[in-house]
């Protein structure tokens, strides 16, 4: 499911998607061996296709629990891809695509966009990346955001994160962010946290009842916090 050749596979259920990308690979090498004898190698640009799956974090927790900022530890001390779905949303809306009306309507909101559009969007990102380990972050934010992602991407993640932290202080977080978000005011933040409550939480009991979820105290300094993610990626460094 994981090899970059058509965005068509998506569309399939997994084991008919596998059956197509088997049958790219098989008539791609008999038309390629047809013109050439050199040794088969990407085109110029082109990333090879995955061997295994890639490695997938999700990183979940309510607005201003932190999720971003210790997925930039994360990112320095292990090397991950970090993928913020709400960035990913973001640039769909600076980008002027024909859904960026919609998703910036729904961020104010406070509420989820369509599940198949940001399902894509991280799908997207990942085919084209090198890397083969990625952080997920802000995804997935409820029961159906995450059967979608198993429909379409035919994987669970291997590790799930939960950033636990009060509502007092997620709320003096995110009013004092600065980041020029539409989204960080009290009207929005209230919205954001009940979507939480009814929405994200069944996901992280999903995870929990899964035996996946790694629940963070994310209260402390930044470095306090760290300390509790670092020797769960650790302890995945020396299983590799
Ligand atoms: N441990 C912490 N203590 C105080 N402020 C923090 C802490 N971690 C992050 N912040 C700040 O809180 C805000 C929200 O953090 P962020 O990482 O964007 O959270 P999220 O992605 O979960 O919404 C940011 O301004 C960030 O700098
Ligand atoms: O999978 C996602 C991720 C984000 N969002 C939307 O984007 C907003 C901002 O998400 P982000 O993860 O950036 O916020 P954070 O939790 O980091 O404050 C959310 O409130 C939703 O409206 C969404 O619909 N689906
Ligand atoms: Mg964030």
């Amino acid at each position: 499911m994981w090899r970059r050749t058509t965005l068509l596979s998506s569309l399939m259920p997994s084991s008919k998607a596998s059956l197509l990308h088997q049958m790219q690979a098989a008539y791609g090498l008999k038309i390629w061996g047809a013109f050439s004898t050199e040794v088969l190698k990407p085109a110029k640009g082109r990333i090879p296709p995955r061997e295994k799956p890639p490695f997938i974090t999700f990183v979940l927790g309510g607005p201003g629990s932190g999720k971003g900022t210790q997925c930039a530890k994360i990112v320095e001390t292990f090397g991950f891809t970090h993928l913020s779905a709400g960035d990913l949303l973001r640039k769909e809306i600076s980008s002027n695509s024909e859904n960026g009306a919609m998703i910036l309507n729904m961020i104010k909101e406070g509420k989820i966009v369509p599940s198949d559009m940001t399902v894509k969007l991280i799908q997207r990102a990942i085919e084209s990346s090198e890397n083969d380990k990625f952080l997920i972050d802000g995804f997935p934010r409820s029961e159906e955001n995450r059967q979608t992602y198993e429909r379409i991407v035919g994987e669970e993640p291997n590790v799930v994160l939960f950033f636990d932290c009060p509502e007092e202080e997620m709320v003096k977080r995110v009013l004092s962010r600065n980041q020029g978000r539409v989204d960080d005011n009290i009207d929005t933040m209230r919205k954001r946290l009940e979507v939480f409550t009814s929405l994200n939480l069944p996901v992280i009991n999903y995870y929990s009842e899964k035996g996946k979820l790694y629940k963070i105290r994310a209260v402390g300094t930044e470095d306090e916090i760290f300390e509790q993610v670092h020797p769960i990626f650790a302890a995945f460094e020396v299983l590799k």
